[in-house]
């Protein structure tokens, strides 16, 4: 094992790290917070502020993907379509199965250059995640509960203030609306079945009013639907954990760009138009398992070095006052000062391993779990 390789193994590394993504993450929220008053003044200045002061958050976690563990993110696509990537506004529709699908998802937007301003449709539990859940809200995150008649109305209204966004933003819905597990996929698999709908081996049959109600509302203001489909190499199981222990992983990913003329404005057109396109994604997950390759050619662009930039920059200015403080904190000898600092770092160190909690599919939602029968009884009694 190299001495690189060591380091990145060592739990103080890890705990360094959080460390630094946690007290900056909470100094940017704040930074964020300042910044609400702007929005009285000029709308547009307070979004361009916040999609900055958001690249200084989840750079850092390109940075630890791109250059911690060295993780290798390959492009396949339409050399015709690559020169729009970035320079357009555009829904993205991905697979939802690798606990750090976003992560690589985030690492695409950092190479086309709109990570800070990339969007989501997020279930509404994620904006409660300290850091990442917060600065959402300054980046106006769509949120859903996953409850088509609770969310109709807001998920419309998120989508509609986007039309005067200032810079290019990328819309990322995942259409299976939950990770996938064999369960999930058994149970929508008897839903595809009971709708006559062609039955799908690498995904869960597509929610299709919140791509309908995307669609509908970027009209305009999107140029594009980019079909994405994602992969790891090897069949890796990729996780936020084995990221921060420096585990390099190989991602893929064929994006293809549908202009949104091309998609149906009729609800019910446009939802068989999803069923398509999930059987098509479909065939593509096959044809990557049989061969490891997507029909089209790599156009990769290359990591930058910003994410790094930032990563080293809140790295150097948290770090020099911590090792300050734990030499006061030795020399005082007091050992309660050091027993509260521990218990303090140990809080600290629980409250982030929550958050890598977040990530993990086993501790995922049960959304998607239950039979239609079960909650069309619960629709019922909630009615
Ligand atoms: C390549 C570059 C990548 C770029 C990345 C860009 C940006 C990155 C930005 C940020 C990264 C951070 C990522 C954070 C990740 C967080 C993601 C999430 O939180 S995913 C979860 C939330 N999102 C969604 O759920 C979106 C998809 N869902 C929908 O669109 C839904 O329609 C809805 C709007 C949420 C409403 O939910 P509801 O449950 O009410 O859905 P529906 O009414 O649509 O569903 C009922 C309908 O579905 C049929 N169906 C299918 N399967 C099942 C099943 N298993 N059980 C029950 N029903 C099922 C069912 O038959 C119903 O059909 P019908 O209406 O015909 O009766
Ligand atoms: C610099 C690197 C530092 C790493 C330190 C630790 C950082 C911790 C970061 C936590 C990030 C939390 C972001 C949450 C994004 C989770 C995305 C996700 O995949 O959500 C799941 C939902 O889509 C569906 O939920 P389920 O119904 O499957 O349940």
């Amino acid at each position: 094992m190299g001495l690189l390789q060591l380091l990145k193994s060592q739990f103080l590394s890890h705990l360094l790290i959080c460390y630094v993504f946690l007290v900056s993450g909470i100094i940017i929220n704040l930074l964020q917070l300042c910044t609400l008053p702007v929005w009285l003044l000029s709308k547009q200045l307070f979004r361009r502020i916040n999609i900055r002061l958001a690249y200084c958050i989840s750079s850092q976690m390109v940075a630890a993907l791109e250059w911690w563990s060295g993780t290798e993110c390959t492009l396949y696509t339409d050399p015709k379509s690559y020169p729009l990537y970035g320079n357009e506004n555009a829904i993205v529709v991905l697979n939802h199965s690798f606990e750090i699908d976003f992560l690589c998802g985030w690492t695409f937007c950092e190479r086309f250059g709109v990570l800070g301003s990339s969007k989501v449709l997020a279930k509404k539990e994620l904006a409660y995640v300290p850091v990442i859940g917060w600065m959402w809200y300054f980046l106006e995150i769509v949120f859903c509960k996953r409850n088509w008649e609770q969310d109709r109305r807001t998920v419309a209204q998120g989508l509609q203030n986007l039309h005067d966004y200032p810079e290019n933003f990328w819309f990322l819905l995942y259409c299976e609306g939950t990770r996938f597990t064999p369960k999930k996929h058994q149970i929508s698999m008897q839903v595809a079945e009971s709708k006559g709908l062609a039955k799908l081996k690498y995904h869960l049959l597509p929610r299709t009013k919140g791509f309908w109600v995307t669609v509908q509302n970027l009209r305009g203001t999107a140029a594009a639907v980019y079909d994405s489909t994602l992969n790891f190499r090897n069949n890796e199981t990729p996780t936020l954990l084995g990221i921060l222990h420096g585990k390099k992983y190989h991602a893929d990913l064929y994006v293809r760009r549908i202009p949104l003329e091309l998609i149906p404005e009729d609800e019910a057109e446009c939802a068989a138009w999803l069923h398509k396109l999930y059987q098509e994604k479909d065939a593509f997950q096959e044809q990557y398992s049989q061969t490891g390759r997507y029909p089209a050619p790599v156009v990769s662009p290359p990591r930058r070095p910003w994410s790094l930039i930032n990563w080293l920059f809140w790295s150097c200015l948290l770090l020099y006052p911590l090792g300050l403080l734990l030499a006061q904190l030795i020399s005082s000898g007091s050992m309660l000062t050091i027993f509260t600092s521990v218990a303090l770092c140990s809080a600290a160190s629980l409250g982030v391993r929550w958050m890598i909690g977040q990530t993990e599919i086993n501790k995922g939602s049960s959304y998607g779990n239950k039979e239609r029968v079960e909650i069309k009884k619960e629709k019922q009694e909630s009615c």
